[in-house]
């Protein structure tokens, strides 16, 4: 199953210098934490402070700039409020000894041409960008453990499949690795297709917004009961209709659980359509000059559309007074968010105020939990925080990675340990789409993996280091099933823990946002953008659909529209909205 890749190796046999993993601790532990970019004179800290935005964003993740985005184009006055020094969030890249990092995986959905569902392209289009991207001819490597059930389709490090480009390669993969249950296969991604399809013939738009949602069940009634008669379902449900081997309903957890940190039972289907044909209808397609430079581009078309993005903003306060509470669904006293606060003291003031910061930075930090609406208390009994990850940052030298590797792999040992922290392994080596990325005769590998933050409390500085280097050693030990000789072809090595997260993304316990406590209501138990705080949004991956470029994009197309409308940007039906919303929020509230 190999075959040519127009950028692979095109470093190799350029490798220099005889640095070995012994030495490579110390080059790490000296590493100089430089922020990218260097030129911090560079970047825009202000904006004017004596207007009434129709926009204060808080945080320049993917989520809060698409919304920006997608509000300048309709002409509103926006200002994003980005805390670090970089946009992107965790979607952002940095610098180091000639390597460009992204800081999250390099597995870029929603970068197609076609359809509705290219929603980093369209979100982009907006505002006038387009950039360059290098298709990647599989999605995705999964190496499982071995089964004695199934010896057919093993070879020695257990069950291989590649998720190809090509829907049928992939199937007929699949399929040959389970050949009892390839009926049970093709008609489980099948059905994901009919989910699929649907959504990619809507207009994306904000799924509370009774106007365009009355609309699209009139240009698109199929569609629109085809995804109705999914709101509820979960992946796992839908998965046992067709297959019964327990092994693979294993890996189709493993499919779920890489991108959502749930199994499939948690996994709403409407989300796995999204994400099992993407993948094969746009591809996963690699920016190039990294991930990163997809907020670059953002940031760019934002400003030249009159929008102000400010670094080393640090919102410290929502601000909010009595509101009228005639306007509002719910039986809470009403409250209005007009502004913001900075660590500086800066008073930023807005007719709408949206937080890209996760739910729990928002409501407890930003508002103060005497101010938590009830709605707010219900979601942390039905949600909670997703892991951390733990990250690898490496370059190696080329000759580590045979020819064809993938850019994409994922390591299971053993099922049992597939949701624990630091059971999955999860590998992005990037610069083998786009060379560019690391020095001549070098590649990327990232390796991550979710942990959790307890893990890292309550060190020393010396001890915490010391506790990276050594679970970085056993991950490299582990990687070296896929790579062998990757210990000592290692030439740089950085490790962020949960912490990194924490302090670098302003995420609370470094978290990747929501995972269900329970089993959701399918796609329905997931909150939009609206909150029960009057004038005050979410955006990212605390609202619908969650974790994921794409899905956080998708939040930003969602959260705009819905502004656009509150502020008459946009036509909406303010006499059915309330109504609407308080049938969201009862089915909701019994999910
Ligand atoms: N391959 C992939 O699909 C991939 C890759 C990278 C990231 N991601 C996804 O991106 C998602 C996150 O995107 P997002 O947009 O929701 O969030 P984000 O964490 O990426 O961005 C939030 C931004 O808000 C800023 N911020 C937070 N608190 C602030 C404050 N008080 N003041 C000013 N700024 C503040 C942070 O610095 C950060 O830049 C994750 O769920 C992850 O899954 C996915
Ligand atoms: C009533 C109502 C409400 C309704 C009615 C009906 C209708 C109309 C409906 C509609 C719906 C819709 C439109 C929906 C939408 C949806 C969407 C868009 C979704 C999306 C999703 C996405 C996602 C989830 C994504 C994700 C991704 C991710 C997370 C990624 C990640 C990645 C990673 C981590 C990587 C891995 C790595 C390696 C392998 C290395």
């Amino acid at each position: 199953m190999l075959r040519a890749r127009a950028f692979s190796g095109a470093n190799a046999g350029r490798s220099s210098g005889s640095r070995r993993s012994l030495a490579c601790n110390r080059f790490i532990n000296a590493a100089i934490k430089t922020p990218y970019p260097t030129d911090t004179a560079q970047l825009t800290t202000e904006a004017p402070t004596d207007v009434v935005y129709d926009a204060v964003i808080i945080g320049g993740g993917m989520g809060g700039l698409t919304t920006a985005a997608k509000l300048v184009a309709k002409g509103a006055k926006v200002v994003v409020l980005e805390k670090y020094l970089v946009p992107g969030g965790s979607a952002a890249h940095y610098k180091r000894e000639g390597y460009t990092f992204d800081v999250g995986s390099s597995m870029m959905f929603g970068f197609g041409d076609q359809g509705t569902t290219n929603l980093i392209t369209k979100a982009l289009e907006s505002v006038g960008k387009r950039m360059q991207t290098v298709p990647d001819p599989t999605q995705v490597h999964y190496h499982c453990p071995p089964s004695s059930a199934h010896p057919e389709g093993l070879n020695v490090q257990g069950l291989n499949v590649q998720v190809w480009r090509k829907y049928e390669d992939f199937v007929a993969e699949l399929s040959a690795r389970f050949p009892a249950e390839a009926a049970g296969v093709r008609s489980f991604y099948d059905e994901c297709w009919a989910v699929f399809n649907s959504l990619n013939s809507l207009e994306m738009k904000s799924l509370e917004e009774p106007r365009y949602l009355m609309g699209e069940f009139v240009k698109n009634p199929i569609a629109c009961l085809t995804l109705a008669s999914y709101l509820i379902t979960n992946t796992g449900d839908v998965a046992r209709k067709y297959i019964k081997d327990p092994e693979l309903l294993k890996f189709i957890d493993l499919e779920c659980f890489i991108w959502s940190t749930v199994n499939a039972d948690m996994t709403p289907m409407i989300n796995a359509g999204m994400v099992f044909c993407d993948r094969h209808f746009g591809g996963i397609n690699y920016p190039v000059g990294g991930v990163g430079a997809i907020a670059e581009n953002m940031v760019d078309g934002i400003t030249e559309r009159g929008g102000h993005v400010v670094y080393k903003a640090n919102v410290k306060e929502i601000i909010t007074e009595a509101a009228d509470s005639s306007s509002s669904s719910s039986s809470e006293p009403s409250i209005c968010a007009t502004g913001v606060r900075l660590a500086d003291g800066r008073v930023f003031r807005g007719k709408s105020i949206i937080s890209n910061a996760t739910r729990w930075d928002t409501f407890e930090g930003l508002m103060g939990e005497s101010k938590m609406p009830e709605s707010e208390k219900l979601f942390r009994k039905r949600y909670k925080k997703s892991p951390s990850f733990l990250s690898i940052h490496m370059g190696v030298k080329a000759d580590v990675l045979p020819p064809d590797t993938d850019v994409h792999h994922i390591l299971v040992e053993t099922w049992e340990q597939m949701e624990q922290p630091r059971g999955t392994l999860f590998v992005s080596m990037p610069s083998l789409l786009d060379p560019s990325l690391a020095p001549p005769g070098r590649h990327i590998i990232h390796a991550f993996t979710p942990d959790w933050i307890d893990a890292w409390q309550g060190m020393s500085p010396a001890e915490y280091d010391a506790k990276k280097e050594a679970v970085a050693d056993e991950i490299c030990a582990r990687l070296e099933k896929l790579f062998p000789g990757l210990r000592a072809g290692i030439d740089f090595r950085e490790v962020g823990t949960p912490r990194t997260h924490r302090r670098y993304l302003s995420r609370e316990d470094g978290t990747y946002g929501p995972i269900p406590s329970r089993r959701p209501l399918g796609m329905l138990s997931m909150p939009f953008n609206s909150t029960s705080v009057q004038g005050l949004y979410c955006v990212g991956d605390s609202t619908f659909p969650g974790q994921g470029v794409n899905a956080v994009v998708f939040s930003g197309f969602g959260c705009a529209h819905r502004v656009a409308v509150d502020l008459g940007m946009e036509p909406g039906w303010p006499a059915v909205d309330k109504a609407y919303a308080g049938l969201l929020n009862y089915v909701r509230d019994r999910s």
